[in-house]
């Protein structure tokens, strides 16, 4: 399989080869290569960043309508070939063509539709202060650096693009060293669309090309999605330079049932929050806390359920459950799986699996201060854990520095509202999981990150406001 792209990186509207060290992309299914890149050298991210900030002020000076006219174009052209860049999306992630074909392009998508529609409607305020009067402009903030993690290259690519380049901003973009694929494609679509070259470039590294995007004196703001260690990092260095940020961070969420949930609903939303994307999700709610009255007929039917669960080729459209990305992060996960084994957890069903694969993994018997229950694993592991009562539940779902995500299912909306109210989360659900439309902020609490992507709400994160007085006097002076 062959999935070379004209060149590593994309600079001033043109591919350009990296001049740093060799990139090789691998199929996660087989291993086998499917692109060889390079990194781009220091000079080269410093080179990207001085032409995004060469290019910004014309791309800025245009009506918002034209630059959202662009991201439409943009849309436009990726449902056209949303088949062709979701099989490279499952070469480049392992991620199930299944899933590809309808979550992450179609995401993307989504934003640029969104933003670009929201162009027009981006206005300042006039604030009247007697005879005078004053007014806020919302004006961009330069260059955006953008730094991706693998498990959905190409709609975190775009969940950063499209609010940036709305608002007349520019971009360099580095996408994961795992996943360096989708974001070439995706400027290419740009420019395609219309965009200037200049304003959307990508450049490839590893973490060190990363903190060379994010200490560039050229760039203005630094968006992060990763794990918190890096997110602690970026935000460091952004700090040197009172950069603004966006960090979208790791999670351990909660997703509580209670005893009068619908069953058959808290299972298909504990399973899609635990094994989509072969469990690689950030928001996955992976401490499922079940009330004592619903627990076992819970476990049953989960156990039955997940024999429905078809591993395999990810190119088969009827495979539900890819590899993971990479056999390190496999090592990882087999680790906490054995850890949870030797803490005195209970397997209800999966294990360790073999090679690049492994099954959709379910805990019982666990205790909140096993590390299974407090550490973000990133793969298909759920650990289940039992609850009597709302106020136990709620004090130990908090019990974590991560908050990035909860959910809630019951019957008593009263209660799932009060319930919410109370978690220390960004992102939460009632009787759903893990649904992201582009209209709902998505973000974090605690460690878990900073800022918000998607919805007008992100639009502050890629903008600054500029406040002016007017006099429309003389000026009085004691002098
Ligand atoms: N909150 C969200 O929206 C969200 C979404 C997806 C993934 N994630 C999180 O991402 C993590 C998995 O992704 P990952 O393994 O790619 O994360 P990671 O933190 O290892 O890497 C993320 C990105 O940061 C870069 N990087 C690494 N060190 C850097 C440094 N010092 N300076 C600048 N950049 C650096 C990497 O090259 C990569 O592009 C998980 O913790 C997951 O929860 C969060
Ligand atoms: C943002 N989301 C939840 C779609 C993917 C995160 O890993």
């Amino acid at each position: 399989m062959n999935a070379q792209p004209d060149a590593s990186l994309f600079i001033d509207g043109r591919p350009v080869e990296g001049e740093g060290a060799a990139l090789p992309v691998l199929y996660p299914y087989t291993g086998e290569e499917i692109a060889s890149l390079r990194e781009a050298s220091t000079g080269q991210v410093a080179e990207a960043c001085r032409v995004a900030a060469r290019a910004q002020p014309a791309w800025a000076a245009l009506a918002p309508v034209e630059r959202g006219r662009v991201l439409h174009r943009a849309a436009a052209i990726i449902r056209e070939r949303n088949e062709e860049l979701s099989r490279l999306e499952t070469l480049d992630t392992g991620k199930p063509i299944q899933e590809t074909l309808v979550a992450d392009w179609e995401s993307g998508a989504q934003a640029l539709e969104f933003f670009g529609g929201l162009a027009a409607s981006i206005t300042g305020q006039t604030i009247p202060l007697g005879q005078d009067w004053a007014y806020t402009r919302r004006e961009p903030l330069g260059v955006c650096a953008g730094i991706g993690a693998w498990n959905y290259p190409s709609q975190i690519a775009c969940w950063k693009a499209a609010p940036a380049l709305v608002m007349g901003n520019a971009m360099v973009f580095k996408p994961s060293e795992e996943t360096p694929l989708g974001a070439l494609k995706l400027a290419e679509i740009l420019l395609e669309a219309g965009l200037p070259a200049g304003i959307f470039n990508v450049v490839q590294g590893r973490g060190q090309i990363g903190a060379a995007l994010s200490t560039d004196p050229n760039v203005d703001k630094v968006s992060l999605t990763g794990s918190v260690p890096t997110g602690r990092k970026v935000y460091a260095a952004a700090a040197e330079g009172m950069r603004h940020v966006t960090m979208e961070l790791g999670g351990k969420s909660p997703l509580i049932v209670f005893d009068d949930a619908n069953p058959e609903h808290a299972v298909s939303a504990a399973m899609l929050a635990n094994f989509y994307s072969s469990g690689q999700i950030c928001s996955n709610g992976t401490r499922v806390f079940l009330q004592e009255g619903i627990r076992d007929a819970f476990l049953d039917r989960l156990a039955e359920r997940v024999r429905n669960v078809r591993m395999g080729d990810p190119l088969d459209p009827a495979t539900t459950h890819g590899p993971i990305i990479n056999p390190a992060q496999a090592g990882k996960i087999r680790a906490a799986i054995a850890s949870g084994l030797e803490q005195g957890a209970r397997l209800l069903c999966g294990g360790p699996g073999e090679g690049a694969f492994i099954p959709p993994t379910v805990f019982t018997d666990a205790s909140d201060d096993m590390s299974i229950t407090r550490d973000e694993i990133f793969g298909p592991v759920m650990t289940t854990l039992g609850f009597h009562d709302e106020e136990e539940v709620i004090t130990r779902a908090n019990a974590t520095g991560f908050g990035l995500a909860a959910g809630v299912f019951t019957q008593d909306l009263t209660r799932a509202h009060r319930v919410i109210a109370r978690l220390q989360a960004g992102t939460c659900w009632i009787n759903s999981y893990n649904l992201t439309p582009v209209e709902m902020p998505f973000g974090a609490v605690k460690q878990s990150g900073l800022g918000r992507e998607n919805s007008a709400a992100a639009i502050e994160h890629y903008s600054q406001l500029k406040s002016v007085y007017v006099g429309m006097g003389g000026v009085d002076a004691p002098y």
